[in-house]
């Protein structure tokens, strides 16, 4: 709701009512018409004030109504009712004015905000634009091309930088609300049509057509496949040369496509998911709200390769001080160097102040006594690993939290070799762990609550989206990435190439298809992975079958020709040298798959793109439904935000449970029973799904009940 008071002397002060961020919801929006109906009727308000609770002043439309009919007073309506008023209306913004919240602001005549306000219209992120009258207003205000990049990024600004663009009139370090108070009073009795911003005419370049020719395209390669970043474009184009009622007219019509379209679902499904995932609960009944963590204030990171890099600096942004730890002398000079420049670069990226000598560079594992948190980083092999947490274990003060950066191997294992099992969780970054939004916070049977709140309330203050996942080989993304890489490469040996493998998964939505990504992330590292697992290496036959099922050796032998990707110059593809980044089709690979399809009695068949996707995507997806069934992931928005947020999964399809639901539970379980083979494991369909199909495939938001219902009942 919103309540109406008047203030003494003449300012009528209309507060949004509805927590957490005052969202435009049903009862706001009737609450705003009223109150403004009754400032208007009032002879003795000469101006109004407009505020949200509990300092903040909205953060949009209610994204949850959005999901049913859509009832009290429509939005735009409301808005431009606002404009119209004949008395001076100000938006005193204190903490957020985001989206629709922005909007009712900017149709206000003056905006007055908190130093600390964050402000900007992210309806792209949600598969939308700023449809009631942002995306006509702002760039009025502002100009079409300060409007272009903050509508089609959606990004949030700081008060300072909005006073900076024009969106903001005033902004004060004390109490907004009462400075915009005093602020109408002054201004009550002056004319208003040049405040009213849908008169004004939009500042534009000379050379508009082009701006936004090159805008459009921007657009299009960064968010491939997504319909709301190019409808901002157009309606923005509206904006600059239409008339205002027009451009209305075009900014609802955009509007209306985007509202019913299933990537506005998706996306908001997304922004929802990331919000579940913070309320992390493990079997145990530990959880979110129940579990206290620790604020660590001394960390220490050991191993300084990429991964081990990538954190210290994601550490010290946090203003946490960090020991960093390598034995190899080499190394360890290369990181001191390398280190606090990509600290600045980060801080810089992020226009954070570089923290002060919070870095502190060490050979000697001695040097980590004294630390809360130890974040292990090195090398991938668990004989080490468990040397170095055996170590750690005799060296730490008691009470010290033990973390591994594994990103796949037994926690528990790590676990067992300590003096206090329960302080040891993995922290499963990705690279660059400065940059990627992911962290698998992984906890083992023994793992405390107190360390998994720990490790996900560090996530946090890093920025990262922390997913709390159970102990697995590959925990959940790399267990689900296994059979979707096993079907790629399934897919070259049947008649696929690389690129058309690729071109399948980057036309779905993935920035990089699979072959690319392999050659970015080097070939050796899966290589070293199966030689562990006995898959390949010296002795091992060269079949197509290994451990009881279909096996591709057609990686391996792409290693054992020295190819292992951009770092060789070669790999699926052939790089401008050593490092090169412009993946070129390579004949060397198309003789090396026939050569192989031959001596291994293989014909080469046409293989469309329905097949690529169904092949890799379903396999994915299977082994998310087992994941489900395991309990290692708590409910399908954990799976989706982890491939969202660390996998390069487009947002806009939401996530692979998200996209099983969207496609047809029924349909997923025919073409898996289609595709399925008795020695292609992954592709036979899960109990899990077997069970949602017969249940009458529930929609994706209920089969969390639907899991915890079955186990009750001991059907999975
Ligand atoms: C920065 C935040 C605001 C706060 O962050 P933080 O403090 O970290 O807290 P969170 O954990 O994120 O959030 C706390 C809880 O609040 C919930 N929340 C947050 N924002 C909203 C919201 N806008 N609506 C509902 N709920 C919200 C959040 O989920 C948390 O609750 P829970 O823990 O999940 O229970 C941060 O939250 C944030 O960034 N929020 C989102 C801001 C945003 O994106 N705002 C834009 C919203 S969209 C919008 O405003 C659109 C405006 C134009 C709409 C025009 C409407 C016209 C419709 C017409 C359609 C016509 C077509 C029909 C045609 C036809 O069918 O015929």
């Amino acid at each position: 709701m919103a309540t109406y008071s008047r203030l003494p002397g003449s300012v009528a002060l209309i507060t949004l009512h509805n927590p957490p961020v005052n969202a435009l919801s049903a009862a706001v929006r009737q609450g705003i018409v009223d109150a403004v109906q009754r400032a208007l009727k009032d002879p003795k308000v000469t101006s109004v004030v407009i505020c949200g609770q509990n300092g903040k002043f909205c953060g949009g439309a209610d994204i949850r109504e959005f999901a049913g009919p859509m009832l009290g007073p429509p939005l735009v309506p409301m808005i431009h009712a606002i404009e119209a008023v004949d008395k001076p209306v100000a938006a005193a913004i204190e903490g957020v004015a985001l989206g629709g919240g922005l909007e009712l602001a900017l149709a206000c005549h003056y905006r007055i905000a908190h130093s600390k306000a964050v402000l900007g219209l992210p309806e792209v992120t949600l598969g939308l634009l700023p449809g009631a009258g942002g995306s006509q207003r702002l760039p009025r205000l502002i100009g079409l091309t300060a409007a272009l990049d903050l509508i089609t990024t959606g990004r949030h600004v700081s008060a300072a930088e909005a006073l900076k663009l024009g969106v903001l009139d005033q902004v004060t370090d004390s109490n907004a609300v009462d400075l915009a108070v005093e602020f109408v009073r002054s201004v009550a009795g002056q004319p208003l049509d040049s405040r009213r911003l849908s008169t004004l005419p939009c500042p534009c370049p000379p050379d508009v057509d082009s701006l936004l020719d090159k805008v459009m395209s921007k657009v299009r390669q960064r968010s491939r496949g997504a319909l709301a970043p190019v409808a901002c474009v157009r309606a923005l184009r509206a904006a600059a040369s239409l008339p205002y009622a027009q451009g209305m007219e075009k900014e609802r019509e955009l509007m209306a496509t985007l509202f019913n379209s299933g990537q506005a679902r998706a996306l908001q499904y997304a922004f929802f998911s990331q919000r579940v995932v913070g309320k992390w609960s493990l079997p145990s009944g530990a959880r979110w709200d129940n579990s206290t963590a620790r604020i660590i204030s001394k960390a220490a990171v050991i191993g300084l390769g990429t991964m081990g890099r990538g954190i210290v600096v994601a550490l010290a942004l946090t203003g946490i001080s960090v020991v960093a730890v390598e034995t190899q002398e080499k190394q360890l000079a290369e990181a001191s160097r390398v280190v606090p420049a990509m600290l600045q670069r980060e801080a810089g990226r992020r226009r954070l102040a570089t923290p002060p000598g919070v870095i502190s560079f060490s050979s000697n594992l001695q040097d980590v006594s004294e630390v809360e948190l130890v974040i292990e980083a090195v090398f991938e092999d668990m004989s080490l690993k468990l040397q170095v947490f055996k170590h750690l274990s005799s060296v730490c003060r008691p009470g010290t939290l033990l973390c591994s950066n594994t990103s796949g191997l037994d926690i528990d294992q790590l676990a067992a070799v300590t003096q206090s099992p329960g302080l040891v969780v993995g922290m499963h970054f990705f690279a660059p762990a400065h940059v990627m939004k992911l962290l698998e916070v992984v906890y083992g049977p023994r793992s405390s609550p107190e360390a998994v709140a720990t490790a996900m309330q560090l996530g946090k203050r890093m920025g990262k989206v922390g997913v709390a996942v159970g102990n697995c080989p590959g925990f959940v993304g790399n267990r689900m990435l296994k059979p979707y890489l096993e079907q790629a490469n399934f897919l070259l040996e049947e008649g696929a190439t690389p690129r058309q493998v690729d071109e399948a998964l980057e036309e779905f939505g993935f920035p990089m298809g699979v072959f690319r990504m392999s050659d970015l992330s080097g070939l050796d590292v899966g290589w070293r992975i199966r030689k562990e697992a006995g898959l390949t290496g010296p002795g091992v036959e060269s079949t197509r079958t290994r451990q009881g099922r279909r096996y591709s050796p057609l990686p391996d032998q792409m290693c054992e020709a020295g190819r292992l990707g951009q770092k060789t110059g070669k790999g699926w593809y052939q790089y401008d040298g050593p490092g090169g980044r412009v993946a070129r089709s390579d004949p060397w690979v198309h003789i090396f798959l026939e050569t192989y399809r031959a001596e291994h009695g293989l014909v080469a068949r046409s293989i469309t793109l329905e097949e690529i996707l169904e092949r890799c995507l379903y396999a994915l997806i299977n082994e998310g439904f087992n994941i489900l069934q395991d309990a290692v992931a708590a409910g399908p928005e954990d799976i989706d935000a982890i491939y969202v947020f660390g996998y390069g999964w487009p947002r806009h399809r939401g996530g692979p449970m998200f996209h099983a639901d969207q496609v047809g539970l029924g349909r997923i379980l025919q073409r898996l029973n289609q595709h399925s083979h008795p020695d292609v494991p992954h592709l036979k369909p899960s109990t899990l799904l077997r069970r949602l199909v017969a249940a009458g495939s529930p929609p994706v938001q209920k089969w969390r009940e639907f899991i915890n219902k079955e186990r009750v009942h001991s059907q999975l």
